[in-house]
């Protein structure tokens, strides 16, 4: 995906991952990061999900990385503070209270700019990445947090019967992308409530540690 497909479904309102509330999978498997208050979580690829609000008022402090400005705009509204803005070149860090995101190609992100990571939740941004970006993405997430712990939720359904994103991300792909980096756990494969745009899909939850 080319950064002008995310901006043109940012502008156009066509943001149907967007989720109305914090993500189950989050609320239910967060503690197995076992974090203490404070910590800081990193969120790739972080649109405006509830779950920021929703990972601050557990007492954590949350990092962003997330490409579109329109996005990260109305995050801010939407949490009622005005952020600080510095530019750093190629990304601008916006900041307020305990969340603060990276607005720019996560790429660019790096683990002196990003400093110390307690955690990563990856939910719809390992998805959101075509097959060929997503073993550089892996590689880069694992290096910019220095391996921090991570929750990662993907889905499955039958890729030849729609495009992604989301794309379909199988156990065997997840196992290739982390074996070398992580030890896997698989906390969940549930059924997809209502599907993904009326195919029946599934949802799997991980837990990545060193
Ligand atoms: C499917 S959405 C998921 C957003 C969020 N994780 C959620 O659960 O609602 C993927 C997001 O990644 C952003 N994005 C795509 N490629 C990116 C990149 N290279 N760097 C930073 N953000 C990117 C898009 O603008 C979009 O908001």
């Amino acid at each position: 995906m080319k950064a002008d497909f995310w901006h043109k479904r940012w502008e156009a309102g066509q943001t149907g991952f967007h989720q109305r509330k914090p993500n189950a999978h989050l609320v239910d498997h967060v503690q197995t990061l076992n974090l203490p208050k404070g910590a800081r979580i990193f969120l790739p690829l972080c649109g405006k999900t509830h779950d920021i609000a929703w990972l601050m008022a557990q007492g954590y402090h949350v990092i962003g990385a997330e490409l579109s400005a329109l996005a990260i705009e109305q995050l801010f509204n939407e949490l009622g503070v005005t952020p600080d803005t510095t530019d750093l070149g190629k990304l601008k860090r916006l900041s307020a209270d305990s969340v603060e995101i990276y607005v720019g190609d996560v790429f660019d992100l790096t683990q002196d700019t990003l400093g110390h990571i307690d955690a990563t939740y990856d939910r719809a941004a390992l998805v959101a990445l075509p097959s060929n970006m997503r073993t550089q993405y892996a590689a880069h997430l694992a290096k910019i947090t220095n391996i921090a712990p991570q929750l990662l939720v993907t889905v499955q359904y039958d890729q030849s019967v729609m495009n992604g994103p989301p794309f379909a991300i199988t156990a065997d792909e997840v196992h290739t992308l982390y074996d070398n980096i992580y030890t896997l756990e698989r906390l969940a494969h549930d059924d997809a409530e209502g599907g993904l745009k009326g195919h029946p899909a599934t949802e799997e939850v991980w837990l990545l540690r060193q």
